[in-house]
């Protein structure tokens, strides 16, 4: 256990920081550094568990892949080089690993065991497998073939053409990865967009993809080839930070070189929305993602509506956009957002207990969550459920209570924010 007792601090948060690099990002960038031909070298990679599972998975086909800090370097023939691994392949808590690595293991040519940690094998794997075994795959796993642990005989795909019934990127990019092997054309249609990291790296590996109106069109022609991949500051972390400057007065914080692709950027829309004020600088896009400094300078928050459209770009970030709202003047609704319920832990359920412990007035619906704001939290006792967003929020809370908030277990954020309790330090100290 790894309980921790937070003592209540309105310190406000001052200077500059830069969060660790972007977990979609990072996973992506070893995924195809190694089914790339030649050496590819990642800067600013994310050293949180759930990007050494995806790196692991790589070495088990045997590919070289060297890590020095948050420098990495791949050095690859391409997958026909891959050998079948001996072992399962342990995934832990990564769902990104899991259901992208899916996608990979269904084209390749030999038999694969996997398997993840108690959370992850309570995720739904079906979303995936569905459309790769229409592709070819041979795939079966616990439940008649939904959770993992999970077998996988890959090869000889054929293209096919899906319309996702699910709004989630970790699914298209299985597919898309699925047809990267695949004879003929793979195409995927998304009736909201959901975040693209892959489609932009694959362009830049040299896949052949294009997009037009919502449709994604892959073709088996060029090989990959390596590269340099810069991965910009992950704004899922960037948001616990966004978001305790906009509610602790006197704040004023910048957040360096942030990644902006429009797809993630959601939370800034709806801090805007809801009265922050938040600006951007030194905007640059590099290898087809956005990146740039993101200044927030305290104001006070009213509440608001989120849903529709506008959740697959910030899915990640509802439980501390909760926590925003608890701060906000009136009532803010969160709608269409049942695939909270299948996260790391089942997040509606997470964030409403863990705030309502802490005093808030908040309450879950089937698929989003109520919150009257407007008061300031006691503080109390709250469980992390063994999942790193909600244990980071449960943290930023403690900045608004009026006592001490204990947070059951802490040790879920080296999953995405090794660094996380430092660098609170830091803003919160330099004031
Ligand atoms: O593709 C990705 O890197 C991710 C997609 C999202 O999941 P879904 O695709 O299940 O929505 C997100 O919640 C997860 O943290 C990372
Ligand atoms: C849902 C998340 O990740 P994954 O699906 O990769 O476990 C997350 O990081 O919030």
């Amino acid at each position: 256990m790894n309980e921790v007792a937070l003592k209540p601090t309105s310190s406000p948060l001052q200077g500059a920081l830069e969060v660790p690099g972007d977990k979609s990002i990072s996973h992506r960038a070893v995924m195809l550094g190694s089914l790339a031909k030649g050496k590819t070298s990642i800067t600013n990679f994310l050293t949180g568990e759930d990007c050494s599972r995806t790196i692991d998975a790589f070495r088990q086909f045997g590919i070289s892949i060297e890590q020095d800090g948050t420098t990495v370097t791949i050095e690859s023939n391409g997958p026909e080089d891959f050998q079948e691994p001996s072992e399962p392949i342990y995934f832990g808590n990564s769902g990104t690993t899991a259901r992208l690595m899916l996608g990979v293991l269904a084209g390749l040519p030999f038999f694969t065991a996997v398997y993840g940690d108690s959370s992850l094998v309570m995720r739904p794997m079906d979303r995936v497998t569905g459309p790769l075994k229409k592709m070819g795959a041979q795939l079966d796993g616990r439940s008649g073939g939904i959770y993992l642990p999970m077998a996988i005989r890959g090869g000889a795909l054929k293209g096919i053409n899906y319309t996702m019934p699910v709004k989630s990127a970790q699914v298209k990019s299985a597919v898309l990865l699925g047809g990267l092997f695949a004879d003929g054309t793979t195409r995927v249609i998304e009736e909201s967009a959901t975040r693209n990291h892959s489609e932009n790296m694959l362009r830049a590996f040299g896949a052949d993809i294009t997009e037009t109106n919502g449709e994604i069109r892959i073709t088996n022609k060029n090989a990959l080839t390596g590269m340099n991949v810069h991965v910009p500051g992950d704004i899922s972390s960037a948001a616990f930070f966004m978001t305790a400057a906009a509610i602790v007065p006197d704040s004023e914080l910048t957040l360096k070189n942030v990644g902006l692709n429009h797809s993630r950027s959601g939370i800034i829309d709806v801090l805007k929305q809801m009265g922050a004020s938040i600006s951007i600088s030194n905007v640059q896009t590099i290898g087809g993602e956005r990146q740039g400094d993101v200044s927030v300078v305290y104001q006070k928050l009213t509440g608001t509506i989120i849903d529709g459209d506008i959740i697959p770009r910030l899915i990640d970030e509802l439980p501390i956009i909760a926590l925003a709202a608890t701060q906000a003047e009136g009532t803010t609704v969160i709608r269409d957002a049942r695939e909270l319920r299948v996260k790391e832990t089942d997040r509606i359920k997470a964030t409403t207990d863990g705030l309502a412990n802490l005093g808030a007035n908040i309450e879950p619906t089937e698929d989003g969550m109520v919150i009257t704001g407007g008061a300031s939290l006691t503080g109390g006792k709250a469980e992390a459920y063994n999942d790193h967003r909600i244990a980071m929020m449960l943290a930023i809370a403690s900045l608004v209570t009026n006592d001490d908030v204990t947070i059951d277990d802490i040790s879920s954020i080296n999953i995405s924010y090794p660094g996380f309790f430092q660098d609170l330090q830091t803003v919160t100290n330099s004031a």
